[in-house]
């Protein structure tokens, strides 16, 4: 049966969160309201989850000795992956060591590039995904467009939130894109994934929490990315009955072969009927933020809940929901927000804002969340108390 220890005593339940961006902030949270002591890690000081934590270190995640040597000092009973850029071959380790890593040191591992993800779930699993091919170096990379075809879509092998992502529709995209492709990933230089262009209907998050009794799905949340990076969900997305017990079907075996307790969050594609597996997230979803208003556990309670191996009887959703997010563009180390007045003058409407400490080129900084009678006026609420914030670098 799981027990909760005092936090900064002997007995405290500590864990220790890999990456302390936004997601990380409200899972810390979640974990303090039921007595857990949270350490917050990342590559910058000051993160999000950093301000909410009970302490912090700042270490390169990618560096394994680096990593190794906090865990070490912290021996947390729940180690907890927030992004996907980790030394994870370090992770696998430690796991054979005693540790306990969320949902577990493989999962991180093989989401951690899109090689192992994909290959798991298309080569193995057989689950229906885009047409893909893997290319290193140039002159790979051109016969691998050529093979896949266009439009295509080029992705660094190690990336998120669309960074060195492009659409190529016309031969005169394909030196761009593998320009962009070599900048803007995070490692893993040269090594991209080609992937088919899917003309899907709508996109979805299934939200999949695998707990102490069971597997449960959160309500299908349906998103718009611009860029390869998110800027609306809602929840819940309208789906035929075939799509979301197909879609269900796949987030079920993905995240069984995945194994261990948590959330994940399993992009899908649909069109129709159909359904494709786009990639999984071992850990909350940055489109289930809309869970903070349209669920009683949101994706950050339920991480915790499985985390700690409490039960999860019920997941419950309050109806038509929305999130649109709050970016700030430009170079600043002190960025504000103003007319929150306006931003909130609405009811069923709410913030939150990162504070992140600074910001260099495009960031998301905050979402507003709203809840009404339908999707589309849900949509538009959240979008009007987003636009109405007034970020100011
Ligand atoms: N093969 C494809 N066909 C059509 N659209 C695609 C394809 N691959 C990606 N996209 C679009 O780009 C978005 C981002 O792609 P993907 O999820 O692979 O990137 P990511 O960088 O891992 O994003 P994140 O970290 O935010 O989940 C998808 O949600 C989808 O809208
Ligand atoms: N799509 C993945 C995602 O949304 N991850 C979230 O963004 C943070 C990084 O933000 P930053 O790039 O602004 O530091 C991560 O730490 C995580 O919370
Ligand atoms: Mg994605």
């Amino acid at each position: 049966m799981p027990r909760i220890g005092t936090p900064l005593t002997g007995s405290a339940t500590r864990v220790l969160l890999l990456g302390s961006g936004e997601l990380g902030k409200e899972v810390t949270i979640e974990l303090q309201r039921l007595g857990c002591e949270v350490i917050a890690v990342d590559r910058y000081a000051n993160a999000p989850a950093m301000q909410v934590a009970h302490r912090s270190h700042v270490i390169n995640m990618l560096d394994a000795a680096a990593l190794r040597q906090v865990i070490e000092l912290e021996r947390p009973a729940y180690i907890v992956p927030e992004i996907e850029a980790i030394a994870t071959a370090a992770l696998v380790e430690l796991e054979t060591e005693g540790y306990t890593v969320i949902p577990t040191a493989r999962a991180a591992r093989l989401t951690m590039d899109r090689e192992g993800i994909r290959r798991l779930a298309s080569e193995e699993l057989k689950l229906p995904t885009s047409p893909y091919r893997f290319a290193e170096g140039h002159a790979d990379y051109l016969a691998a467009v050529r093979e896949i075809g266009l439009p295509c879509v080029v992705k660094p092998v190690m990336s998120s939130s669309g960074k060195g992502q492009s659409l190529l529709r016309s031969e005169q995209d394909i030196e761009a894109a593998w320009e962009y492709a070599q900048s803007g990933g995070r490692a893993g230089v040269g090594r991209v994934i080609v992937e088919g262009f899917v003309d899907f209907d709508y996109e979805i998050t299934l939200l999949t929490v695998r707990h102490a009794a069971g597997t449960s799905f959160c309500a299908p949340i349906g998103h718009r990315q611009e860029g390869g990076d998110y800027r609306e969900s809602w929840q819940p997305q309208q789906m035929s009955e075939q799509a979301l017990a197909q879609a269900q079907q796949v987030a079920r075996s993905i995240t069984d072969a995945l194994g261990g307790r948590g959330v994940f969050g399993v992009e899908l594609f649909i069109k129709g009927d159909q359904v494709w597996f786009n990639e999984v997230s071992p850990r909350p979803h940055d489109t289930g933020l809309v869970t903070l208003i349209s669920q009683d556990l949101s994706e950050f309670a339920l991480h915790a809940r499985a985390i700690l191996g409490l039960p999860i009887p019920q997941i419950r959703q309050f109806g038509p929901s929305a999130s649109a997010v709050i970016m700030a563009e430009g170079c600043s180390e002190s960025v504000g927000y103003a007319n929150l007045q306006q931003a909130l003058s609405e009811p069923d409407t709410q913030l939150r804002l990162f504070g992140k400490p600074g910001v260099d080129g495009l960031r998301r900084m905050g979402v507003a969340l709203a809840r009404d009678t339908d999707i589309e006026l849900a949509r538009a609420r959240a979008r009007r108390s987003a636009e109405a914030v007034q970020v100011e670098l």
